[in-house]
Formats: C-alpha cells, sequence, structure tokens
C-alpha cells in the first residue's frame, strides 16, 4: 500500500494524456550474424537511447518467480513489509529530496556474491546508496535467494550486451565496458517496483509512478509485468510509451554511458506513469562502476571526435555525492560538462 499524507495526491497527479507507442527497436543478444547485432544496437543506443533486448538467456521460469516471490511479498500487511529491513523496503518517497510516486519498491545492491538491502532508498546518485547493509549473516530469506539469483542472470546478460555494445563502437578488449560491471566493488543493485492500482476515490485519472529522470549508472536492465505505464521521452521532448512486453527486457543508457560514449549515447529520460487498475511490478537491475572508478570518454571515442571531451573526469563516488542534492528530474550532467 502507498500511504499519501493529505495534500501528496495532488503533488503526483498527471494531466490526462496519452502518448502514442515508441518506435522501440529490437536486439537480438544470440543473433548469429553478431555484426549486425552490434550495429543495431549502437543505432537504437544513439538514437533512443533505449532498446528491447531478446535472445536474452534469462530462463523464464525464473524471471517468472522472482515476481511471483515479489507480488506476494508486496501484498502482505503493511507492518510485515516495512519489518523487512533486510529487503530495503520503501513506499512513495522517490530519493532523499521530496520526490513522491505511486509506489513500492524492494531495494538491493548486488555483489558478484550476493544481495543485501542497500543502505539508501535511492537508485540515483548518493554516496550512501553504494554501500550495501552488512550481509555476513543475513536472516534467511527466500524472497532475497530468489532476487539474488534473478540479479546473476541479468547481471550476465547485461555483461553480453556490453560486450555486443564495445564490439560495435569497434573498443577493444571485448570486456573493456562489461568489466566495469563485474568487478567486486562494482555498485550494481536490483529494484523491484510495485505500483499498486490507482485508489479509488481518486479524482485523478492519471498518477506519478515514478516522476521523469535518466538513470546515472552505466546501464539499466528492465522487465515488468504485462501492465504499462513505462514511457520515455523522444528526442523531440515528446512522451512515447513503451508497451509491456512480458518475454524480453528493456535496456536504457544511463548518463555514465553518455559519458564514456562522449555523448555518443543517450541517456534516456523516462518515467511511469500508473493509470491502471492492475498492479504492474517491474525488476530493474542497474549496472554501476565501482565508487573510485574514473569516468570520461573513452580514448578511442575522442578521436573520432577530433579529440574534444564533452565532459570533466570524475570518478563514481564524485558523480553519487554531487546528485544526492538533486531533485529526480534535473540533468545531473550538466555540472560535469566542459
Ligand atoms: O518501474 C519501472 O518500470 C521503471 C522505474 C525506473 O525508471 C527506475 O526504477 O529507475
Ligand atoms: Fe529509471
Amino acid at each position: 500500500m502507498v500511504v499519501l499524507a493529505k495534500g501528496e495526491l495532488d503533488q503526483i497527479a498527471l494531466p490526462a494524456a496519452h502518448p502514442p507507442p515508441a518506435d522501440v527497436r529490437t536486439v537480438d543478444l544470440s543473433s548469429p550474424d553478431r555484426a549486425v547485432a552490434a550495429r543495431a544496437l549502437v543505432a537504437a543506443c544513439e538514437e533512443h537511447g533505449f532498446f528491447r533486448a531478446t535472445g536474452h538467456g534469462v530462463p523464464p521460469a525464473l524471471t517468472r518467480a522472482a515476481e511471483a516471490a515479489s507480488a506476494a511479498f508486496f501484498a502482505l500487511p503493511q507492518a510485515e513489509k516495512e519489518a523487512a529491513l533486510q529487503l530495503g523496503y520503501g513506499s512513495k518517497c522517490i530519493g532523499g529530496n521530496g520526490d513522491l510516486g505511486w509506489i513500492e519498491y524492494l531495494l538491493l545492491g548486488v555483489t558478484p556474491s550476493g544481495a543485501a538491502a542497500a543502505s539508501s532508498s535511492s537508485t540515483l546518485p548518493c554516496a550512501a546508496a553504494a554501500a550495501a547493509v552488512d550481509s555476513s549473516s543475513p536472516t534467511p530469506s527466500p524472497l532475497r535467494d530468489v532476487l539474488e539469483e534473478y540479479a546473476a542472470a541479468v547481471r550476465a546478460m547485461a555483461c553480453g550486451v556490453l560486450e555486443l555494445m564495445a564490439e560495435g563502437l569497434g573498443l577493444g578488449p571485448a570486456d573493456l565496458l562489461a568489466r566495469l560491471v563485474t568487478r567486486a566493488d562494482s555498485d550494481c543493485m536490483l529494484r523491484v517496483n510495485h505500483y499498486p492500482p490507482r485508489p479509488d476515490n481518486n479524482s485523478f485519472n492519471l498518477l506519478t509512478g515514478f516522476g521523469e529522470h535518466t538513470d546515472p549508472q552505466i546501464i539499466s536492465v528492465l522487465r515488468s509485468n504485462g501492465i504499462s505505464g513505462l514511457e520515455i521521452a523522444r528526442r523531440d521532448g515528446a512522451w512515447a510509451s513503451v508497451p509491456p512486453d512480458g518475454d524480453a527486457f528493456f535496456v536504457n543508457v544511463g548518463d555514465t554511458l553518455q559519458v564514456l560514449t562522449n555523448g555518443r549515447f543517450r541517456s534516456v529520460r523516462h518515467r511511469v506513469v500508473v493509470n491502471g487498475e492492475r498492479s504492474r511490478v517491474s525488476m530493474i537491475f542497474f549496472g554501476g562502476p565501482p565508487p573510485g572508478e574514473r569516468l570520461a570518454p573513452l580514448p578511442e571515442l575522442l578521436r573520432e571526435d577530433g579529440g574534444r571531451s564533452r565532459y570533466k573526469e570524475f570518478t563514481w563516488k564524485e558523480f553519487k555525492t554531487s546528485g544526492c542534492r538533486t531533485r529526480l528530474a534535473e540533468d545531473r550532467l550538466s555540472r560535469f560538462e566542459n
């Protein structure tokens, strides 16, 4: 349940609008013709910063199990959910700076060796979010176990995406990008979002589920149940709705990848609108680099741009610390532009 105080419903109400469907490109990650798939991936990242991934290798039964276990958790009484500290439960507050949504969620820091509740309520840049709560002797949790297994499978897929991307961009070695999200200290997270149906006594048709933003990490890999709500901003700024797809995953370019590619790839602005009578459940893996990683346009790509870097160098920790003070919709990269 999402418990809103007086006046908060007005803050998350949205004007009625029905954006057209987004023209989402599909990339088959298991295509026998890798060069074709790599070109399609690069074109999609340049154009929208967003694509649908098929041939992803994540077992459908694992995805279904993770989603069903999450849905069962969200159906528990509120007090039980709030007591589940090891799962990083939160509701309505997105980040620490006043952004509200019709949402409840679980947020776990994931390392190659396991998952633990994140010590912050945000996947947005915030220094504290990097540090997962100590998981050395966690309380047994079947839900966390299945989410951990799911996160490992999606991380492997994200690595496949980043390897194909490196190939498409002509970068070497093959794991130049993938290794940023596979190190023991990589700052990766799994977020499970639940958008309950619209409240009955609500005079508004549409509510903000998750307000507009870009994801700060390198890459985000999202899947949702069959309920619509995700929208992406096109280059002209207009919103377009993403038709739900129960089998495929959606991949977002994050701010960090925009920087690494010197702006060639676009960190896609997106939001979730709650418009329905049925719950939406989405699970998103965020692939972020280690805190001390120095981030700047890759030299190979700079050469193509005549050596002109659009961004100053910064570490992931610096980016998160600076982003801590921002509201959700802010352009967090602007202060790092040259
Ligand atoms: O729940 C969704 O479908 C997307 C949410 C999102 O953009 C995020 O958690 O960063
Ligand atoms: Fe996002």
